[in-house]
């Protein structure tokens, strides 16, 4: 399989296809030898690390899925996404973040703290026992005139030194790209051909956010922008053998108080749900759930702050319009991974807006 940058290009789409087909007979072959050879004939599966989203999308992600990631402001698009690439890159698999919102050393934070959490539950005790984000970020912008370096910076905060061990044990396979208005499609192409061939195998993609992936060459506006940056990721999944999981932006009336964000939100253009094999939606509990959870008892509103809940809103291979809730754990850069079934009634569109 070969991929070239220039492929990204949209006017290779349908030109491509016509090379795709196989006959039945072929492709049964195939799957044979490759089960006589003790490959796996079917798609390579990566589990999310979120016990129930994967039982619900059996397995996990799928190679040569575009998956969409919506939600509100602040909803945890960034840490939900990253920490599954960190859980893929934790198995032994490969990973390329395209961050067009953080820089790499937020990210890097962000992941150390999530470590220092894990331990510390492993351990025993309650999360916040361990470092938090900005615990981590203050040694990062510290000055260290005794020279001591990383590792024993990082020994000064709770289990700090053992959550540096855990990212070093996947950091070669982590790649984080601080991507620009340069960052076209033909690069991001290129940087994936780059990593698969030196991991030879494909990797896990997060692209953090789709709307601001740059197009050059294509006239009109933000919907035809979308349609081809859509497109080309959805080749670039299904050519490089990837799932690649993209965060959405959400058209700006949508966050208003009030509504429910739904896939039809995502800004940009209907081809963002047609494209989609598989569309996730990020909410804050409180602002989702039905009134009679609220009225009647006052602490609920806090309570629910705490969870947010993953609306699977298309599974093309399996169960949509599926809620899970998972618990927030942002001071440590996380989500708890034991997702729950939401058991409360959820609205259509929001009633209370604080
Ligand atoms: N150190 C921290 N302690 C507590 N909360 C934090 C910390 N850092 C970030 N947050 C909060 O965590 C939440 C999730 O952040 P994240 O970057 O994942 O959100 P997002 O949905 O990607 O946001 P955006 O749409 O703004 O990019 C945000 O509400 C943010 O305010």
């Amino acid at each position: 399989m070969s991929y070239s940058p220039d492929a990204a290009a949209p006017a290779t789409r349908s030109a491509r296809h016509v090379d795709r087909r196989r006959s039945v007979q072929d492709l049964l072959d195939e799957a044979d030898a490759s089960l006589r050879r003790g490959a796996r004939p079917g798609a390579t599966v990566w589990p999310t690390g979120f016990d129930l989203l994967d039982a619900t999308l059996d397995g996990g992600l799928r190679s040569g899925e575009l998956v969409l990631l919506g939600g509100s402001e602040g909803s945890g698009k960034t840490t939900i996404a990253l920490q599954m690439v960190r859980n893929a890159v934790r198995t032994g698999r490969h990973a390329v973040v395209f961050s067009f919102e953080h820089e790499a050393g937020t990210l890097i934070q962000r992941l150390i703290a999530l470590e220092a959490s894990g331990l510390a539950v492993e351990a025993g005790q309650h999360p916040a026992a361990a470092a938090d984000v900005h615990a981590v970020r203050a040694v990062f912008e510290a000055p260290d005139p005794d020279r001591r370096g990383l590792a024993e910076a990082l020994a000064g905060i709770p289990y700090g030194a053992d959550a540096l061990a855990a990212v070093l044990d996947y950091a070669p396979r982590l790649h984080l790209h601080e991507s620009t208005s340069d960052t076209t499609p033909a690069e991001v192409a290129r940087v994936l051909v780059e990593v698969r061939e030196e991991a030879d195998e494909p990797p896990m993609v997060m692209v953090d956010y789709l709307q601001k992936v740059p197009l050059d060459g294509v006239a009109g506006d933000e919907v035809a922008r979308v349609t081809v940056v859509t497109e080309t990721l959805k080749d670039m999944a299904l050519e490089l053998e990837c799932p690649v999981v993209c965060i959405s932006a959400a058209d700006r009336e949508s966050l208003g108080a009030g509504h429910r964000m739904r896939t039809r939100d995502l800004r940009g253009s209907s081809a963002l749900a047609y494209e989609a094999d598989l569309v996730l939606i990020l909410s804050s509990k409180e602002n989702i759930v039905s009134r009679e959870h609220l009225v009647y008892d006052l602490g609920s509103v806090q309570r629910f702050r705490r969870w947010a809940v993953i609306t699977v809103e298309k599974n093309r291979h399996g169960l949509g319009h599926v809620e899970l809730e998972v618990e927030k754990d942002f001071e440590h850069g996380r989500f708890h991974p034991q997702a729950r079934v939401v058991t409360e009634r959820l609205i259509e569109e929001r009633i209370f807006t604080t």
